[in-house]
C-alpha cells in the first residue's frame, strides 16, 4: 500500500482578485475551496491517475471535517488522527502575481505524536510512505528522521517533500524519492542553482548521500532527473500558468505512481512533468486526461556534464 503523511493538512483558500492593492477593500472574482497540504494533494492526484493510497496525519474540528469529507467523495481512504483545535485555513491569492499565507495549524500533543509514529511502525517491507509538508511547531524539529529511521528498520520505502530544517535533516537517510525544486536544492548546499548542469551536480550529491530518485524541479525552466545510471532533463509543456498550488505535489505523484505500475524511470519523469504542468494550468489539482494529453509534449534529453 501507498501511505502519504501530512502533519499539518489545510484548506486551501484560493481567492482570485484582479489588481491586488495592499491596506485597501479587495473583492475577489473568484474563491475556491480545496482539501491541502501536500501529502493530501499527492493522494488526490494519485487518486485520479488510478492508484489507491491511504492518507495519513492529523485533522481537527470542522475544518478537518471538510478535509475528509472532501477526501470520501474522491474515494481516497484516509486514517487521520483527531486532534484538539482547527485544521488551518491556507490563503491563496492570485493577482498579478501568487501569495500564499499558510497558518500554523493545531498543537499535537506527545501521545497524538506516538500514535503516528505507531501507525509506520506497523507498515512493511511492501509499503511506500509519503512525507510531505512543514513540520508543526509543536512537534520535534526532528520528527520526520524518527520515521525515516523506522522505515529504514523495516525496509519501507520513503519519498520525503519538505524544505528548509526537515529536508536538511532527513538527508544522509535511506530515501526512495525527493523533488527539491531548485532554490531549496541551492538552500541545501547554500550554493547557486540556476541551470540543469548545476540541478545535475547537486542532484547527483544527493544520490550519493542515499536517495535513490532525485527530481530538482525549475519551474517553467525544467526538471532535472538523476538516478542510479541517468540523468535526464525535461522541457516542461507550454500553457498558461492558472495556480502553481500543488504543482510540486503533483510531481512527486505522478513518479510515484508510475514507479507503482512498474513503469520505467523515464516514463515515470515524463508523467511526474506532465502531472505538475496539468496542474500548473488549472485552479485544481490535474486530471488524468490532463496529463496524458501533455505527456507527449515533453522531450527528454540526456544531461552529459555533471559540472557546477
Ligand atoms: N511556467 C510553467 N510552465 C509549465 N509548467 C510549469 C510552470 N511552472 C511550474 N510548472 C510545473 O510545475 C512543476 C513544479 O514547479 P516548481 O518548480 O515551481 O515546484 P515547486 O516549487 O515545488 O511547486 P509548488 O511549491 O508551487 O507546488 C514544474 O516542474 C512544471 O511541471
Ligand atoms: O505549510 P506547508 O506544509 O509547507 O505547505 C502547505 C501547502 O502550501 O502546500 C500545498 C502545496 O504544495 C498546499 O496545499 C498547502 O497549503
Amino acid at each position: 500500500m501507498i501511505y502519504t503523511c501530512t502533519l499539518n493538512p489545510s484548506i486551501d483558500y484560493i481567492m482570485h482578485v484582479d489588481e491586488f492593492k495592499s491596506g485597501d477593500l479587495n473583492r475577489a472574482k473568484q474563491t475556491f475551496f480545496y482539501p491541502g497540504g501536500k501529502g493530501i494533494n499527492v493522494s488526490r492526484v494519485m487518486a485520479r491517475l488510478g492508484v489507491e493510497t491511504i492518507a495519513l496525519g492529523y485533522t481537527a474540528g470542522f475544518t478537518g471535517a471538510f478535509i475528509k469529507d472532501s477526501l470520501k467523495q474522491e474515494h481516497i481512504q484516509n486514517q487521520f488522527i483527531e486532534t484538539d483545535g482547527k485544521t488551518r485555513v491556507n490563503v491563496k491569492l492570485k493577482s498579478s502575481d501568487e501569495t500564499e499565507i499558510n497558518g500554523p495549524g493545531p498543537l499535537i500533543s506527545e501521545a497524538k505524536q506516538q500514535e503516528l509514529l505507531q501507525q509506520v511502525k506497523e507498515m512493511t517491507d511492501d509499503d511506500t510512505l509519503v512525507i510531505a509538508g512543514s513540520v508543526p511547531s509543536s512537534l520535534p524539529d526532528d520528527f520526520y528522521v524518527e520515521i525515516a529511521e523506522i522505515c529504514q528498520k523495516q525496509g519501507t520505502k520513503l519519498v520525503a517533500d519538505t524544505s528548509g530544517k526537515a529536508l536538511q535533516q532527513l538527508i544522509g537517510s535511506s530515501l526512495f524519492l525527493i523533488k527539491p525544486n531548485h532554490h531549496e536544492l541551492a538552500d541545501l548546499f547554500n550554493a547557486e542553482v540556476e541551470t540543469k548542469e548545476q540541478a545535475a551536480y547537486y542532484g547527483r550529491k544527493l544520490f550519493d548521500q542515499g536517495v535513490s530518485h532525485v527530481i530538482v524541479s525549475m519551474g517553467g525552466e525544467g526538471a532535472v532527473y538523476i538516478g542510479e545510471d541517468q540523468q535526464l532533463f525535461a522541457e516542461v509543456p507550454k500553457g498558461t500558468v492558472k495556480n502553481s498550488v500543488g504543482a510540486g505535489d503533483s510531481m512527486v505523484a505522478g513518479f510515484t505512481a508510475a514507479i507503482s505500475q512498474a513503469k520505467p524511470v523515464e516514463e515515470a519523469f515524463r508523467q511526474a512533468v506532465a502531472s505538475g504542468s496539468a496542474t500548473a494550468f488549472q485552479d485544481d489539482l490535474c486530471n488524468k486526461e490532463d496529463v496524458e494529453q501533455l505527456l507527449n509534449d515533453i522531450e527528454i534529453s540526456t544531461i552529459k556534464e555533471e559540472t557546477k
